[in-house]
């Protein structure tokens, strides 16, 4: 048999499904929602099929049906218990009033709840769903979706922040600094809605979400700002994670060997490459690389560091997920803007196999 006859599932270009989320509910600096516009339109999808991907987006996802039905249905007996103690008005309002200190907890919610179905669709028909952010609370969607799918993935975490403060241990009340306490199901949850009477037109925020991430599960990279409550967090449930300090120490080669090996040590099933879901914000990288995000910390991963991160996922042909979140464009200036959101296409390139050579 000649060697140019390629087999055809090889040639058959891979689909990627773009999950375009402006949502910025999980946080209370408007403009996050524009992130995941200008990725497009900065050309996102031609630089993938340009990578041999057939992408599929059919736009942005609106939720503003989610939000037309929370409002229009009776608020529940939730009352407000706490007064928000930034006297952020932007993101609470009538009909979502704060649950403790959770600003929208039902927006967040329901949103999250339609992400967890578009992602976990796409990925049951064998495409790789691509969803741009958005606050990075929707990671309690992608990743519900992507663990429906694919039951044995895990999930690799970069990000200047840990994201996993429970009811009982936030103190800014932003959800986008929770969705993986949510995932995993952690008991400051529980409690917090434990005495909730939602409405009968209305059901107790996140009771949808399977707490099925295992604290095995998932690996952080780029930490540098995690709070003392989600330090003890990490500790106590044993939380493989790899900070700023660990990749001064080890480079980020090392890092990343270190993090697969970690996923793939624990996985169910030994002979079998686990599947990866990489949730990226890009508020990992350091400010002078990413810019226009919300909540930028410095001392954060060089752009190398990042696209070595996604590269090397992608090398091990495991990757059923990917998320780029809290691309920011309405923070900083214009020149800021354009680097931030370039460096966001050029990561999902990276993720989605592009190479230097
Ligand atoms: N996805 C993010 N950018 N999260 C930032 C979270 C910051 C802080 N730990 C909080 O809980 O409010
Ligand atoms: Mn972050
Ligand atoms: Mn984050």
């Amino acid at each position: 048999m000649s060697s140019e006859i390629i087999p055809q599932f090889l040639k058959a270009p891979k689909t990627a499904s773009i999950v375009g989320c402006p949502f910025s509910g999980g946080q209370p600096k408007l403009g996050v929602d524009k992130g995941p516009i200008h990725l497009v339109e900065a050309g996102l999808v031609n630089q993938l099929e340009e990578l041999g991907w057939n992408v599929k987006f059919d736009g942005h996802h609106q939720f503003e049906d989610i939000k037309f039905t929370l409002s229009s249905s009776s608020v529940d007996s939730a009352a407000p218990t706490a007064s928000s103690a930034d006297n952020d008005t932007s993101t609470s309002n009538h009909w979502d009033p704060p649950i403790g200190i959770l600003k929208n907890p039902r927006l967040v919610s329901r949103v999250c709840e339609e992400v967890a179905k578009v992602v976990s669709g796409h990925a049951k028909k064998g495409e790789l769903p691509v969803t741009l952010g958005g606050d990075h609370s929707l990671a309690m969607g992608t990743i519900s979706g992507t663990l429906d799918a694919h039951p044995e993935a895990g999930v690799i975490w970069v990000d200047a922040h840990a994201d996993i403060n429970t009811a009982a241990t936030t103190e800014s009340g932003n959800i986008h600094g929770m969705p993986v306490s949510f995932l995993m199901g952690l008991d400051g949850n529980q409690q917090a809605f434990s005495n909730f009477n939602p409405s009968p037109s209305s059901q107790t925020p996140f009771a949808w979400i399977k707490p099925v991430l295992k604290p095995s599960s998932i690996v952080y990279i780029g930490l540098r700002d995690v709070d003392a409550g989600e330090k003890k967090i990490l500790k106590q449930n044993g939380i493989k994670a790899f900070s700023m300090h660990d990749v001064d120490r080890y480079g980020i080669g090392k890092v990343v060997e270190m993090a697969l090996d970690h996923l793939n040590a624990n996985n169910a099933n030994p002979d079998k490459l686990r599947p990866i879901h990489l949730s990226f914000d890009v508020d990992a990288l350091d400010p002078s690389v990413a810019p226009s995000t919300g909540t930028p910390v410095r001392g954060g991963l060089t752009f190398r560091e990042g696209h070595y991160i996604c590269e090397r996922i992608w090398e091990t042909g495991a990757l059923v997920g990917l998320d780029l979140m809290e691309v920011n464009p309405s923070l900083e200036d214009d020149i800021s803007v354009k680097q931030t959101v370039a460096v966001g296409c050029s990561l999902v390139r990276s993720a989605l196999g592009e190479t230097l050579l």
